[in-house]
């Protein structure tokens, strides 16, 4: 028998990874009692998380080097009736790390938070050279220092996140420390794999800083234990083709682009075709406030409705896997695009002004005056560039010509 130990195990990603790579059923127990389950379970092989990684170490008859200065258990094998204990979560930080070629020899390390995220971190910074390691937590310990210290540290190339600030449900959270005050950082590295982008990784995107989430990590010590379960060995390519197509299936692909220029037509095309829900924020203003979008304009005028916006936008930001398309307006509030960006990819529906001049703009009640569309779009158009992932030109209203740009261009994002 193989399976995760824990307390609250909802959101475990492990039973799918775990069953994608073997044949063997994996079986979440949620315990109150440890004792009682090294007594009465007879598993080959389980994954400890969150509470037990400590505490399960008395019930355990050998320890690996990692597991025992970390003094944290992941992984436990049965081997004829022998509890050995490892930690694969260090070996996920190094492949996760080596994926991303990020390097932490002779760089200046802030890690920030001081639980067993940060010890994983820490060691694995030792062991590799790291020239000085500094840790950053809201109650710091001996040798560590407090978030507000910051300043102190402002040498620093590469900072870990290995706090839960930022993680869903509160995905919004601001990071506690300001990255104007690092201006050497290269890289940001986050444990946090929901959101896939996490307020730091936000943050980092905007100062050009390279950026890397919790997943590759979370797959790879999840494989390592796979790998000592069943005494395999998992190729890279097979592990790094998982991660892409699970990464694609997280993903929101969010559509941006001036009224007319196709955004509700084109997310429907995309749901279709990589099997995605699709979301059409307006139609969810008016089915949720039982009126059009032109009525709400009418009765309670722009900026009410910029509020009645941003909170769906709020909301959808915590999706998965969804084809989104937004209101021409969205872009005009930036915390609008830091909260779509956090699980979703922006593609731009960059359409010319004659292009968009020669279409109906029906029911948009900002382009009732026909002299607003020029407006609209010199207004906007760098905003819409500036909160692109991908800009796909439209420059035609042949839809199989458009689709296939879009094909090419979300495929080169997802395979670079
Ligand atoms: N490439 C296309 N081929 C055919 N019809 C299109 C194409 N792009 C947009 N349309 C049509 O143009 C209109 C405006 O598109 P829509 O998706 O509503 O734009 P948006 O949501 O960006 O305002 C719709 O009637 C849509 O069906
Ligand atoms: O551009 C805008 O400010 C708006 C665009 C509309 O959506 P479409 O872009 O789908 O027309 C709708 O959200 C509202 O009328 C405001
Ligand atoms: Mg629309």
């Amino acid at each position: 028998m193989y399976g995760l130990l824990g307390k609250v195990l909802t959101h475990s990603f492990s039973k799918d990874i775990h069953e994608f790579f073997t044949d063997c059923k994996y079986t979440l127990f949620e315990s109150d009692n440890l004792k009682e389950f090294f007594e009465y379970i007879p598993f080959s092989g389980i994954n400890v998380t969150i509470p037990y990684k400590h505490d399960v170490i008395p019930y355990l008859d050998e320890l690996s080097e990692e597991a025992h200065v970390l003094q944290a258990v992941n992984t436990i094998i049965n081997k004829s009736g022998k509890l050995i204990g490892y930690n694969t979560d260090y070996y996920g930080l190094e492949k996760a790390l080596s994926y991303a070629n990020i390097t932490v020899k002779n760089q200046e390390i802030i890690i920030v938070g001081n639980g067993s995220t940060s010890r994983t971190i820490a060691y694995y910074c030792k062991h590799n050279s790291a020239k000085n390691i500094t840790i950053l937590a809201r109650n710091p310990k001996k040798n560590e220092y407090h978030f507000t210290d910051v300043d102190n540290f402002n040498s620093a190339t590469i900072i870990f996140n290995a706090t839960p600030v930022g993680m869903f449900p509160n995905n919004n959270h601001p990071f506690p420390i300001d990255l104007s005050k690092l201006p050497h950082l290269t890289s940001a590295v986050d444990m946090i794999y929901n959101p896939l982008r996490s307020s730091l990784l936000i943050a980092a995107k905007k100062r050009n800083i390279q950026t890397l989430n919790g997943l590759f990590m979370l797959i790879s010590q999840a494989v390592k234990s796979i790998e000592l379960f069943h005494d395999v060995t998992i190729s890279d390519d097979v592990v790094q083709q998982y991660y892409n197509d699970l990464l694609f299936k997280m993903t929101n692909i969010v559509l941006i682009g001036m009224p007319m220029s196709g955004k509700s037509f084109f997310a429907r095309i995309i749901g279709q075709k990589y099997d995605k829900d699709v979301i059409d924020l307006d139609n969810m203003i008016e089915q949720e406030n039982h009126m059009s979008i032109q009525q709400i304009f009418e009765k309670y005028g722009e900026a009410t409705f910029r509020s009645i916006e941003k909170n769906i936008v709020y909301k959808c930001s915590k999706e998965h896997n969804k084809a989104i398309s937004c209101g021409g307006g969205v872009v005009l509030d930036p915390d609008n695009i830091d909260y779509l960006k956090q699980n979703g990819v922006i593609l731009y529906l960059d359409m010319p002004l004659d292009l968009l001049k020669r279409c109906n703009p029906r029911n948009r009640p900002l382009l009732q005056n026909p002299a607003n569309l020029e407006k609209l779009y010199y207004d906007r158009n760098d905003l819409y560039r500036n909160s692109a992932d991908i800009i796909i030109p439209k420059n035609t209203f042949n839809k199989n010509i458009t689709e296939g740009i879009i094909e090419v261009k979300i495929n080169e994002y997802f395979n670079s």
